[in-house]
C-alpha cells in the first residue's frame, strides 16, 4: 500500500479532475500571476526534491539517471528535471519520443536550453537495463489513447534495481477515469503530481506507489 502525501506537509486538496487542473493552469496564467514556463519550472523542481527526499542517496550526486521524455508539456518538465539533476552533479540521460522540434513552446524551451542532440525512444534500453533512477516523463494528464506496445516494450528494459518516478501521472494511465488505458503502464515506485491530487491517485497509491502533490503555485 503506497501512501498518498503532500511534499511540504500542507494540507492535502481535495481531488480535482485533469479538466479542472488545466483551468485552473488557464486562469493563473490569464491573470498573469504565473506563466507555463514558471508552472513547469516549479513541476520539475517539485519531482527534484520528491526524489531527492525519498532517496537521499542521489544527493550527492552519484547514479546514473534515464529520462524518458514525451511530445508535450509533460515532457517538457522532464527536461527540466534533467537539468536540474545534471546541476546536481548526476549523470543524466534523456531520450525523446517523437520529434521535439514539434513540442509545445515552454518544453521546446526547456529541451534548446539543455543543449542536448535528441535521442529516441528506441535507444533507451541499453541506458535503461542500467540506470539507478528511471524517470517517466512521456504523458501526463494529455494521455489520450493506451500507451503502443514498443512503449511498454522499452518499459521491460529497466534493471531491477532501477527506482522508478513518475511526472504528474505514470504513463498509460487515464489520470481522471483512474484507469490503465490498453495494456501497459509505467510501474511507478513514486508518483509526483502537481496541485492536487487526480481521480486515479488513489488508485495508483493502493497498488503500490507513493504518491506525493507538490504545490506549483497555483
Ligand atoms: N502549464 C501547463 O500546461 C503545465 C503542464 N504541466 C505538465 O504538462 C502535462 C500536460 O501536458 P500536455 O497537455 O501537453 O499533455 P501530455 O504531455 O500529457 O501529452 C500530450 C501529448 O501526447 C500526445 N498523446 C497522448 N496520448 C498519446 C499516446 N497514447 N501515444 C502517443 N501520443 C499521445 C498528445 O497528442 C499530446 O501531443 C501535465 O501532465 C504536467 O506534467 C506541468 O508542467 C504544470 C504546468
Ligand atoms: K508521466
Amino acid at each position: 500500500m503506497g501512501r498518498m502525501k503532500t511534499l511540504d506537509g500542507q494540507r492535502m486538496r481535495d481531488v480535482i479532475s485533469a479538466e479542472q487542473m488545466r483551468a485552473l493552469e488557464g486562469d493563473a496564467i490569464a491573470s498573469g500571476r504565473m506563466s507555463g514556463k514558471l508552472l513547469m519550472e516549479g513541476a520539475g523542481l517539485a519531482v527534484t526534491q520528491a526524489i531527492l527526499a525519498k532517496w537521499p542517496e542521489f544527493s550527492g550526486g552519484e547514479g546514473s539517471v534515464v529520462i524518458l521524455a514525451g511530445p508535450g508539456n509533460n515532457g517538457g518538465d522532464g527536461y527540466v528535471i534533467a537539468r536540474l539533476l545534471r546541476e546536481r552533479g548526476l549523470s543524466v540521460e534523456v531520450f525523446s519520443m517523437g520529434d521535439p522540434k514539434r513540442l509545445p513552446p515552454d518544453a521546446l524551451a526547456n529541451f534548446q536550453q539543455l543543449g542536448d542532440v535528441s535521442r529516441p525512444l528506441t535507444e533507451a534500453p541499453h541506458a535503461l537495463g542500467r540506470a539507478d533512477l528511471v524517470i517517466d516523463a512521456l504523458f501526463g494528464i494529455g494521455l489520450t489513447r493506451g500507451l503502443s506496445d514498443d512503449v511498454r516494450d522499452v518499459f521491460g528494459t529497466m534493471g531491477p534495481s532501477a527506482r522508478k518516478v513518475a511526472v504528474d501521472v505514470p504513463s498509460g494511465w487515464d489520470a481522471d477515469g483512474a484507469v490503465v488505458l490498453g495494456k501497459a503502464a509505467f510501474p511507478a515506485d513514486l508518483v509526483v503530481t502537481f496541485h492536487a491530487p487526480k481521480p486515479a491517485h488513489a488508485e495508483i497509491a493502493r497498488q503500490g506507489a507513493d504518491v506525493i502533490v507538490a504545490d506549483i503555485g497555483l
